[in-house]
């Protein structure tokens, strides 16, 4: 007989679990979401091989039970598991952008035998709903766990092992500790984008040119805010000491700035931006997790009619897929450049091979 999974919250991450796992293992995999609609999709999309529509039911023959609602919920649904009988053996766990509350509310299923490991795959989207959900959403993200003392080690390589098709790199860290760094890297961001475009809409109430104004740069720091705002204000909710903190340190480097300004010192002021591209640059770039890795191509491309479908047409006689095509620039008698995006780093090196095979200039920016 197949083993049984349950997934909670049928949206981005739980469908891409769902995926990943369908990668790896034969298994008969139930959902279970509030949202009809997402249900009846991701039964669809063949993300689950059943919908569920009571928890009771869903969980009570489950070798793995993955939460993956927004965080506020996942304290809630913790609470309603520990009232029903699971099966021997079964582990649970979240997904969740926050770690410590819900560790906390998982002590009284620590204290009734149950294991459950917490877990946040450090990749994600600005979509949402399992239509945008993908099986390799999380390949070389770091997916941290934060098991407890009493943890079983081999739970742990056990969740591990469902888990292995989401070929991401595990790192085990304490419900604190994820939480500070996550806040660092991933909360204050968020914050920080959603405060930029609160601004510029300030602006475009009384002039909307500025929003059509609105470029590369704004866009590539704003792309995070059109991320789910339920999801967002749970994970404020959840972290909000840390986060204060976080701002209070954020007004700080912005005082910092300002009195840079003030005192228009022009060494002081470029040193200021040297030394944060020296340390952004020295990111590692290919890895996701705190920079989404995108396997971009550069292909130099002559400004002639018919150029998009050559080289759409030579990636597609392969077999190779793209997710995203973009023309950086085109004036008249001069190179444009192409900017294929990739699912993965072996679709890139496979394209590229074949564009030079025809004679196309390519380069990788990383
Ligand atoms: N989006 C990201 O980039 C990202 C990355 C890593 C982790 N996470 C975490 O993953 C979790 C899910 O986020 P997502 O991006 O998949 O959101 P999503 O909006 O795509 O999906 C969440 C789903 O949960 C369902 N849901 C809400 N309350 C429920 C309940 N009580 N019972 C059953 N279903 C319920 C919603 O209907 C929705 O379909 C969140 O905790 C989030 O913090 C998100
Ligand atoms: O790439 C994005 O759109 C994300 O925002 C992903 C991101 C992040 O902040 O890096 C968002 C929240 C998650 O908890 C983990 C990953």
């Amino acid at each position: 007989m197949k083993r049984k999974i349950c997934i909670i919250g049928m949206g981005l991450i739980g469908g891409s679990i769902a995926l990943s796992i369908k990668k790896e293992h034969d298994v008969h995999i139930a959902g279970i979401d509030i949202d009809q609609n997402q249900l009846r999709l991701a039964q669809s999309l063949k993300v689950i091989d059943e919908p569920v529509e009571s928890l009771a039911e869903g969980v009570q023959d489950a070798d793995l039970i993955v939460i993956a609602v927004p965080v506020t919920k996942t304290e809630q649904i913790i609470e309603e598991l520990e009232t029903f009988p699971l099966k021997e053996g079964a582990i649970v766990t979240d997904v969740g952008s926050t770690k410590n509350k819900i560790f906390h509310k998982a002590k009284r299923l620590f204290e009734k035998g149950v294991t459950f490991i917490g877990g946040h795959p450090m990749a994600g989207s600005h979509k949402s709903g399992v239509q945008a959900a993908k099986p390799h959403l999380f390949e070389n993200a770091f997916y941290v766990l934060t098991p407890c003392e009493s943890t079983d080690m081999n739970k742990v390589i056990q969740l591990q092992n469902w888990l292995k098709g989401t070929q991401a790199r595990f790192i085990e860290l304490t419900p604190e500790q994820h939480d500070h760094f996550a806040g660092l890297i991933s909360h204050l961001p968020h914050i920080i984008a959603a405060g930029l475009v609160q601004q510029v809409k300030r602006t475009a109430k009384e002039d909307n040119i500025v929003a059509r104004l609105a470029a590369g740069g704004f866009r590539d720091i704003t792309r995070i805010a059109s991320a789910s705002p339920v999801m967002w204000r749970d994970v404020l909710l959840h972290n909000k000491d840390i986060i204060l903190s976080l701002l209070d340190d954020w007004k700080e480097e912005m005082k910092r700035v300002e009195k840079l300004l003030e005192e228009e010192d022009p060494l002081e002021i470029q040193h200021y931006f040297a030394s944060a591209k020296s340390f952004r640059d020295g990111l590692p770039s290919r890895e996701k997790g705190a920079l989404p890795a995108f396997y971009d191509l550069f292909v130099d491309v002559p400004d002639h009619p018919g150029v998009i479908s050559d080289v759409t047409g030579i990636l597609g006689k392969a077999g190779i897929s793209i997710t995203n095509i973009h023309i950086i620039e085109t004036r008249e008698d001069i190179m444009g450049v192409l900017q294929l995006t990739f699912r993965t780093e072996a679709d890139r090196e496979n394209g590229r091979r074949h564009l030079e095979e025809a004679l196309y200039e390519t380069y990788i920016m990383e």
